[in-house]
């Protein structure tokens, strides 16, 4: 179902994958080593969410993919039983590890853990993501900094593509018991013909799905919002549409009315670690002196209402445990509530006067 407003790309769907079905638009949880942090995954059942995220990279360093094979996959190893999209850890390597160099078979990295030397192959990333049984598989690409010069860009941009290649082949040859979808990853940086090129040469390849990568590497909004809104049309229209790495209600808005269909972002759960609550007024620093005596509970509607600001604020300043367990647990809640909200609008026809009402109280919060 698609919004009528004629720019408004905003559109309604539903992803049937092999643990179930997700409801889009979907924000996604990121549980980077088999866990979404500071919560047991029946809490993050009991928000409601359809669908985590996992991480290549970290797990096959620790514990290692051959243990979790050992129990039949992730699902089986961590007892989440709905869905998992897992990243290829390219984007990893390039943030955590010491040392790494992309060659023309992969790219050679060393452990943030050990030291150890590795490497990773597009081949060898689509079987670790099908040993770990992933619902949603990530190809490896190559993602790249805002402000590197258009020759780095375009080289980075063909070695995702000969890459994306032989992930598919290898990806269709792994088909069997296993039966997640690999999803293509566009690139291109900050220059519009290199970003028509990933996506032409992408779309060529016929993946069940496709992400826009390399955005909120640090660029500033407004680039961002101008490659969000040029990238996202250029994807096939008839596939899921999924941008990496965002996870603020202005940034998900946006990129629902542009017709994207997944976000993922571990700035929720990061920032509830530090005293930071969502809510409709904009974000709350819990430690901040003014909630000292504060009687309200953050939101009347969240989980966690029968705990005061005052109360929260003492578990952060105490450093108990508590604290970012529950900012975790209402920062998820908001999103989700936040993400049904948005399809309902959708349904209703509603989208855009819904994200307006929503960002003018959001912005002009204390948060
Ligand atoms: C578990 C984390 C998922 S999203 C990580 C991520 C985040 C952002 N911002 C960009 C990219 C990208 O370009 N490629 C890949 N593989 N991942 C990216």
């Amino acid at each position: 179902m698609k919004h009528r407003d004629e720019f408004c790309q905003a559109r309604r769907g539903e992803i049937q994958l092999p643990h179930g079905r997700v409801q889009t638009p979907v924000f996604m949880p990121v549980g980077t080593q088999g866990t979404v942090k500071a919560l047991s995954h029946q809490m993050v059942e009991d928000i409601g969410f359809e669908i985590i995220l996992g991480n290549t990279y970290h797990l096959y360093l620790r514990p290692g993919t051959e243990v979790i094979a050992d129990f039949g996959g992730l699902h089986e190893f961590s007892t989440w039983n709905r869905n998992i999209l897992t990243d290829s850890g390219g984007f990893q390597v390039f943030s955590l590890s010491p040392f790494r160099k992309i060659t023309d078979e992969g790219v050679q990295f060393r452990s943030h853990i050990d030291g150890s030397k590795h490497m990773l192959t597009p081949e060898s990333v689509v079987e670790i993501q099908r040993v770990l049984g992933s619902d949603i598989q990530m190809v490896l690409d190559v993602c790249t900094e805002h402000g590197i010069d258009k020759k780095s860009a375009h080289k980075a941009l063909t070695t995702t593509t000969r890459w994306a290649k032989r992930a598919k082949d290898a990806w269709q040859q792994s088909l069997g018991d296993y039966r997640g979808a690999a999803f293509g990853i566009v690139q291109g940086n900050f220059f519009e013909d290199l970003r028509a090129q990933s996506a032409q040469e992408l779309s060529e390849l016929d993946f069940p799905g496709y992400a826009i990568g390399g955005l909120s590497v640090g660029e500033p909004p407004e680039v961002f919002e101008h490659f969000l809104h040029y990238t996202a049309p250029l994807l096939p229209t008839g596939k899921p549409k999924y941008v990496m790495g965002i996870g603020t209600p202005d940034y998900i808005l946006s990129a629902v009315e542009a017709g994207i269909d997944m976000f993922d972002c571990v700035f929720p759960t990061r920032v509830a670690r530090n005293g930071y609550f969502f809510s409709r007024d904009g974000r709350i620093n819990i430690k901040n002196e003014r909630y000292r005596r504060d009687t309200q509970p953050i939101d009347l509607d969240s989980p966690i209402s029968m705990y005061s600001r005052a109360y929260l604020r003492h578990l952060f300043k105490a450093g108990e445990m508590l604290g970012p367990m529950l900012a975790t647990r209402h920062n998820l809640w908001f999103l989700h509530t936040f993400m049904t909200e948005i399809r309902t609008a959708i349904e209703e026809n509603r989208f855009l006067e819904y994200k307006n009402t929503f960002l003018e109280r959001y912005g002009r919060g204390m948060g």
